[in-house]
């Protein structure tokens, strides 16, 4: 099992991060000493019991919220207010029900000021390309979950963003829709060539997506283990009952003790 990966094109740093807060007669430590280099266009899971910090990292890369030390370098730039080169998807699709599906996505690209010409050209495209051509003026509510998602996903997209950055965004989801969409996900990530990063409870997922899977102990969350996912591309259906897989699988969940 690969643990130990050089990554010689870096896309994003993560140096010496801690995160504390503040809470009613405590603090509660979310992360301690992380440190994680990802490459460019590499698709990283984060994986981790609940608690562990997952959704702190994630809201500290995308600067939403600010670490108590430590910091996160793109593109060997340090990120201190978020950053248009960012796109995130959250668990829930969140999509304003008086905007119908194609207003929706387009709503980053009248935030940014975008050419809205091109903006509108771009989610024709993306909407197309997620199985979502013709649902363009439909309301979200008459949309599934997972085409609701799947919209969510063309909103973080449309300003052609570097990198995206996934906080669960299939775990409301039904098991046969989770399972499609990640693959849905993995053809996008080869079409668009992002970076990812990926959050996720789901071992299975993981390995199924990422490049690697970086597990996160509980509470005081730090990376417990970085695993290199050394299987075929374009990974497929069926792929989870390859005796790789499950040596994979068995190994994590050795890991972060599932
Ligand atoms: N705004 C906040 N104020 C105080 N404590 C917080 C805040 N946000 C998160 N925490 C605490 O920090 C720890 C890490 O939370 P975080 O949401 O990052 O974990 P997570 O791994 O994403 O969890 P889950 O998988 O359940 O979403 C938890 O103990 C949580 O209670």
């Amino acid at each position: 099992m690969n643990t130990a990966t050089e990554i010689s094109n870096s896309k994003v740093r993560i140096e010496d991060l801690h995160k504390t807060y503040l809470v009613k007669g405590g603090r509660t430590v979310a992360l301690q000493d992380v440190n994680l280099t990802i490459g460019k266009d590499e698709f990283i899971a984060l994986l981790g019991p609940s608690g562990c910090g997952k959704s702190t990292l994630l809201r500290i890369i995308s600067a939403l919220i600010k670490p108590s030390s430590g910091k996160v370098l793109i593109s060997d730039e340090q990120i201190l207010a978020p950053s248009r080169d960012i796109g995130i998807v959250f668990q829930q699709a969140v999509l304003l029900p008086w905007r119908n599906i194609l207003d929706n996505v387009l709503l980053p690209a009248e935030i940014l000021r975008l050419d809205m010409k091109k903006a509108r050209e771009r989610a024709y495209q993306l909407l197309k390309m997620v199985g979502l051509e013709g649902f363009e003026k439909r309301s979200p509510n008459e949309l599934s979950g997972g085409m609701q998602q799947r919209a969510a996903i063309c909103r973080a997209l449309v300003h052609n963003p570097s990198m995206l950055l996934m906080d669960e965004p299939f775990a409301a989801l039904d098991a046969m829709t989770r399972e499609e969409l990640g693959f849905e996900l993995l053809r996008i990530w080869d079409i668009e060539k992002k970076t990812i990063i990926f959050v996720t409870h789901n071992i299975p997922e993981a390995i199924l997506l990422a490049d690697r899977v970086v597990a996160m102990s509980p509470r005081p969350g730090r990376i417990s283990e970085i695993i290199e996912i050394d299987l075929p591309r374009p990974r497929t259906q069926g792929m989870e009952f390859t005796p790789e897989f499950k040596a994979y699988s068995d190994f994590i969940r050795d890991k972060i003790g599932h």
